[in-house]
């Protein structure tokens, strides 16, 4: 077996996770494997989420699932340019209600979410989203390359020799990992314009696209204007496989990360995100440039809503329901896939730095409004 390397306590491992992991570091051309401090058991797939290795002459394609490209972007504005705070009762359903025409897809099930976050400094537009159905065709498309090479290696594998990925089928890739980032940069721009449109943010308001929810942004630069407004923004992402020249990279939930870049480490709807960088560059080699993508679950979706009914005290409901108005139903009550991503379901993210140390923090933000997942 591969020796593991943990980037995490290892006490705080489910043991369902641990056996997914052991059981990945057995397997032929699995090299450097890494479990990161939000490593959790993954039931659909056999390796955990929360974890990175690296192959060479091989590679499992399918390992990601199906949400292959999902990452997160964060745009930043000045705080000297934000006017005021946010009104949720004035803007809440509005926003909800642009973000579902920023894309031919919306944001998708599960915790991806839009957010605007603040630090003392500035704003930061924050979004977590893959990419939907191309992300799907495409691990289709991968099923069925492991098939053709099951076929020809004379036994049913998990793995794919390189020989077998052909220029086109790496394109195809890497042009729907392409996707996901530009629709990450559309959400960002247009909730920029968004704020801008009502006021929040100074700008040039004559210049402001009256079709702006049409338009498209993916060509935009990472630092400039918008419609007067300096920005800056970055991107990473956390389920993929990165196709270079001497290994393949396999990320499952753990976030790439670069020289100089800043990404975003996502914590929960109630504490924020983490903002941090590789400080240590041998230390983030040795953990394949690769860290963290949330603060992990800690609680199923079963459990955390056994959580929320048995657990939690009617005044604590009712705290929730308070800070999170926006999101009741009708009825007053919770959809139940925002009990599932709320606050006690995710794990403490105090082991972040303390577990990964060739990382440095930038800086925390925290939510100023969040808008949860659509399906569209
Ligand atoms: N800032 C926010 N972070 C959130 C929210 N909901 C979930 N999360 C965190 O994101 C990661 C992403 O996990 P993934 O497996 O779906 O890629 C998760 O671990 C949480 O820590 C939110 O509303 N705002
Ligand atoms: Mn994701």
């Amino acid at each position: 077996m591969q020796p593991i390397a943990f980037y995490c306590d290892t006490n705080s491992i489910e043991q369902n996770a641990m056996d997914q992991l052991r059981q990945y570091a057995q397997k032929p051309f699995v090299n450097n494997i890494c479990a990161f401090t939000d490593i959790h058991y993954c039931s659909e797939k056999a390796l955990p989420v929360g974890v990175a290795f690296e192959t060479s002459g091989y590679c499992y394609p399918l390992i990601t699932g199906k949400d292959i490209g999902c990452g997160v972007m964060y745009l930043k504005i000045d705080k000297e340019y934000w006017r005021r705070p946010f009104d949720k009762d004035a803007h809440y359903r509005a926003l909800n209600f642009a973000h579902q025409k920023m894309t031919d897809d919306g944001l998708g099930g599960g915790n991806h979410f839009l957010s605007i976050e603040e630090d003392a400094n500035a704003i930061y537009i924050i979004c977590h989203t893959g990419t939907r159905d191309r992300g799907i065709a495409l691990y289709q498309q991968c099923i069925q390359l492991t098939r053709d090479f099951s076929l020809q290696y004379g036994q049913a594998v998990d793995f794919v020799h390189t020989d077998f990925l052909t220029a086109d089928f790496l394109k195809y890739y890497n042009d729907t990992l392409q996707f996901g980032y530009e629709r990450r940069k559309n959400f960002c721009f247009k909730t920029l314009i968004f704020l801008q449109n009502a006021n929040y943010i100074q700008c040039n308001k004559e210049a402001i696209d009256r079709n702006y929810l049409q338009a498209n942004f993916k060509g935009k630069d990472h630092t400039g204007a918008m419609n007067g407004t300096p920005y800056l923004l970055e991107d990473s992402i956390h389920n993929h496989l990165r196709f270079e020249e001497q290994r393949i990279v396999h990320r499952k939930g753990s976030t790439e990360l670069e020289k100089g870049k800043t990404v975003v480490i996502p914590l929960s709807m109630s504490r924020g995100s983490l903002l941090v960088q590789p400080a240590d560059l041998p230390g983030a080699g040795n953990a394949l440039y690769s860290c963290a993508h949330g603060a992990g679950r800690k609680l199923s979706r079963f459990d955390a809503m056994k959580y929320w009914k048995t657990v939690l005290k009617e005044k604590q409901r009712k705290a929730f329901k308070e800070q999170f108005a926006e999101l009741l139903d009708r009825s007053g009550n919770f959809p139940q896939g925002y009990v599932q991503e709320f606050d006690f379901a995710y794990k403490d993210s105090v082991d972040i730095f303390k577990h990964q140390p060739y990382l440095k923090k930038v800086t925390q933000t925290i939510p100023v409004v969040t808008i949860k997942y659509s399906e569209i």
